[in-house]
């Protein structure tokens, strides 16, 4: 896609603007319109009226905001798209480059376009769903055309020569690389603006006097955003440079001598090759021009090669003062950024694909072709007959699957047999025998020893099996384990279904269908609630836990949950936790308080330095005698120095502590979570189980509670027919029962029972109403039609239900 440069003019609010200078915001337009007389200082002197043509005019007045989703929230929302992105501010000494890219100290609202695309990027980024983003940063200073690393964690700073150099290498393809400048992996929003923290604190800090209060230098906020879909082999990748050029004042101007006409040379030095490269690509954009583009000239225009002509979408910020004094400097920004608005960059999203994927696909390809010729080939087959080792291991591969059927067990089984016939004919042998033998045992005794050639031959019809005495005991016992892990499941099941119905608050506030839960061992029902409530501190059973609580305690269920809250076992290490936690809450907040005092105390110099150097600029252009050079070592900015590099220190070291008592919260944290679900779990089946015991019975298949003991557990409770008296039998309703329920209740006009958890015991409404209701019959599987697919609606209601809970 085609796109060119935007452009934007920023003016900055002065005490007296120059009448000179008006701007139509709706036009978008900046007319500088120059009296005669005064032509005579000016560009141009055959002309009193220019006018500027942009994308968009901020007046004076316009707010950081504004700026911010004007000119650079495209761009960052670009990125994530997989476009590069650069946003570059041009203007003369003072005019507001700085304040617009990275902002003002004193108020939160003024902060700069890098900061608020920080932020947006992390925020866009929490509502992605379509996969992995990953985030780097970088932040590089250009003094004299030298890059400098600012982000460089390891160096204490105290002057621009402390800081890593970076250089440029080019490859053969022409592209730039930047070699000795760290990128930071930002996990979060924090992580970004505590490297731009640092980086602006060693901006301020290695400023040198000579510098006086202008920027001589340019700085580049690179932030690069990676996303992996997931199960793709292609990734995204895109860099948004976030830039802030040098003062472009012309030296003549400034009349300044020494170091600083030095730098002053530098900056137009590379200034000027910026603008040679724009000239060169807006000839190129008329057809004009030799075609080359000089971007080798200086570091920055190598660094902004991609957003000059390349793969791009730029925005250029001009800033400008409006007063009398700067009005023939206004006019050159708005004429350089007339000129850059011709540059046409192509902009294309940046997708990649991942050479580590490709290459474990390819692998697996590989070995699948691979096995495909052996198997084709016969070539594994002239080996010797399989092992016993070998055979045996087959035998349980093919098990499983018979056993579990599922994915994994058949990639094992297909994994096993690779590219082998001889393996694939045993595998046939022992399906063969498994099913002549119903799974029983027995050898593959033609595989195992006749090796390939045997298992090859045709086999005689079956004969019929006789079943050798035991042949059936380990499956009948494998069976038994089964159906009880399963009895397991269903209490489980159970139990979430209840948190889940009770969690949604639904209509009805209780349990819609239960299933027979196996609460209690019937031989040792208070050994099963021993287990639940697990082992006491000293690492004996919790016989507080087993031992029933009072019937009246039973009834209610706060009541009960605190019961069972002292006897929990692992209640004390939560508690244990929970005061750890508290800890290190006050540990995080005290060092927040020295990061924030430590950050204030930079500001506070920072601004306090700045000031200085304001006084003695003005004091440059005031005093004529005034030497900078001898002036150079100032006092009071030496100390305010001194004090920033302190600080600096104390930032580090309560920064790097508070991240790490973060992550230690943020460990406890999810600690405690689980822990507090489990309780909650664990209650809920001491609950039922306490209350199954409660009434005397409960065995492995069923537990009668009485309707009381079913309405603190939030059940509706079904009687079956026949069944008399105080106890109910508890047992599933089918989906059809369900809704038979709900229409029943509907049109009674009842009230909803309340949540379990604050009903009484002796309120009898619920329970009143299950006994009125039609005796439901029992549900036997006898293969009658309409009771089958009741249970089947019951199972697909209770997976709807599950799928929920998982959900949940
Ligand atoms: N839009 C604005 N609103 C309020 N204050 C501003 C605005 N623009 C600039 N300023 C103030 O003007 C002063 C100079 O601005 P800034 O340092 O951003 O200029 P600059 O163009 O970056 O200068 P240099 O080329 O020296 O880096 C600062 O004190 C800044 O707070």
């Amino acid at each position: 896609m085609g796109e060119n440069v935007e452009i934007y003019l920023r003016l900055k609010p002065v005490r007296a603007p120059s009448p000179c200078v008006s701007i139509d915001v709706s036009e978008n337009q900046c007319v500088f319109d120059i009296p005669r007389d005064d032509l005579a200082g000016y560009v141009n002197n055959q002309r009193e009226k220019y006018a500027f043509q942009f994308n968009g005019v901020l007046a004076p007045d316009a707010q950081q905001d504004e700026v911010f989703e004007r000119c650079a929230a495209k761009v960052v929302t670009g990125a994530l798209d997989g476009f590069n992105g650069t946003v570059f501010a041009y203007g003369q000494t003072g005019s507001g480059k700085t304040f617009t890219i990275t902002g003002g100290v004193e108020r939160y609202a003024d902060r700069g376009i890098i900061p608020r695309a920080i932020s947006r990027l992390y925020a866009d980024i929490a509502k992605k769903t379509d996969g992995k983003y990953e985030v780097h940063v970088s932040y590089m200073e250009i003094y004299q055309d030298q890059g400098y690393d600012l982000l460089d964690p390891e160096h204490d700073t105290k002057a621009l020569e402390d800081l890593p150099r970076v250089s440029v290498r080019e490859d053969d393809a022409g592209d730039f690389h930047l070699q000795n400048l760290s990128t930071h992996r930002c996990e979060s929003e924090e992580d970004a603006l505590n490297l731009l923290f640092l980086g602006d604190t060693n901006r301020a800090i290695t400023e040198t006097p000579m510098n006086m209060a202008s920027t001589r230098s340019h700085c580049i906020f690179t932030m690069q955003v990676e996303r992996r879909e997931v199960g793709s082999e292609i990734v995204r990748r895109a860099k948004v440079n976030l830039v802030d050029l040098a003062g472009s004042e012309r030296v003549k101007k400034t009349d300044v001598s020494g170091k600083t006409l030095a730098e002053a040379k530098y900056i137009n030095l590379s200034l000027h090759y910026l603008e040679a490269v724009v000239i060169a690509l807006q000839e190129r954009a008329m057809g004009g021009g030799r075609g080359h583009i000089p971007y080798r000239n200086g570091l920055m225009t190598m660094m902004l090669k991609d957003s000059l002509g390349g793969n791009c979408k730029t925005v250029m910020l001009a800033t400008a003062s409006p007063d009398h004094d700067s009005v023939d400097e206004s006019i050159s920004t708005c004429r350089f950024a007339q000129r850059i608005a011709m540059v046409a960059n192509v902009v294309t999203i940046n997708e990649d694909i991942d050479p580590a994927l490709v290459i474990k696909r390819l692998k697996r390809e590989n070995q699948e072709l691979r096995d495909e010729i052996k198997l084709l080939s016969g070539v594994n087959d002239d080996r010797g007959a399989l092992t016993e080792s070998e055979i045996e291991r087959l035998r349980s591969r093919v098990k499983a699957y018979v056993d579990g059927g599922g994915a994994d067990e058949g990639e094992g089984l297909a994994a096993d047999i690779g590219a082998s016939m001889m393996k694939i004919k045993a595998s046939y042998e022992i399906f063969r025998e498994m099913v002549l033998r119903r799974g029983g045992g027995g050898g593959v005794a033609g595989v195992a020893a006749g090796g390939g050639e045997a298992s090859t031959s045709p086999r005689s019809p079956p004969s019929p099996v006789v079943e050798p005495p035991g042949a059936f005991d380990d499956l009948r016992e494998e069976l038994r384990l089964m159906r009880e892990r399963v009895r397991q499941r269903d209490a489980e099941i159970n139990v979430l279904v209840g948190m889940l119905q009770r969690g949604e608050g639904g209509t009805r506030g209780g349990y819609r269908a239960t299933a027979a839960v196996p609460l209690v061992d019937a031989s040792n029902p208070s050994s099963t609630l021993r287990a639940i409530v697990g082992e006491n501190e000293n690492g004996n059973e919790n016989d507080a836990a087993s031992a029933l609580p009072p019937a009246d305690v039973l009834a209610d269920r706060d009541r009960a949950f605190e019961h069972f809250k002292r006897a929990y076992a692992q209640n004390a290490g939560v508690e244990r936790d929970k005061s750890t936690l508290r800890e290190l809450y006050a540990k995080a907040k005290t060092l927040g308080e020295r990061v924030n005092a430590a950050r204030d105390e930079i500001n506070a110099q920072k601004s306090k330095i700045e000031k200085r150097r304001v006084a003695r600029a003005l004091k440059t252009l005031s005093d004529a005698d005034f030497d900078p050079e001898c002036d150079a070592v100032d006092q009071a900015e030496e100390r305010a120095k001194a004090t920033i590099e302190e600080s600096k220190c104390e930032y580090r070291t309560a920064f790097d502590e508070l991240r790490d008592v973060k992550k230690e919260i943020d460990r406890l944290q999810l600690a405690l979570d689980q822990s507090r679900r489990r309780l909650t779990t664990d209650f809920e089946k001491w609950l039922v189980m306490a209350l199954g015991q409660q009434n005397g019975d409960g065995g492995p298949e069923e537990t009668i509670l009485t309707p009381g003991a079913a309405r603190i557990l939030g059940q509706t409770v079904v009687r079956p027919p026949g069944s008399a008296g105080p106890v109910a039998r508890y047992r599933p309703l089918s989906a059809a029962e369900a809704e038979a329920a709900d229409a029943a209740e509907a049109a009674a006009g009842a009230a909803a029972p309340t949540p379990a958890a604050k009903t009484s015991a002796a309120t009898p409404a619920p329970v009143a109403k299950a006994q009125t209701r039609e005796p439901m019959t029992e549900l036997p599987m006898t293969g009658n039609a309409q009771v089958d697919a009741d249970i089947a609606k019951f199972f697909a209601a209770k997976n709807l239900l599950m799928k929920r809970a998982e959900k949940a």
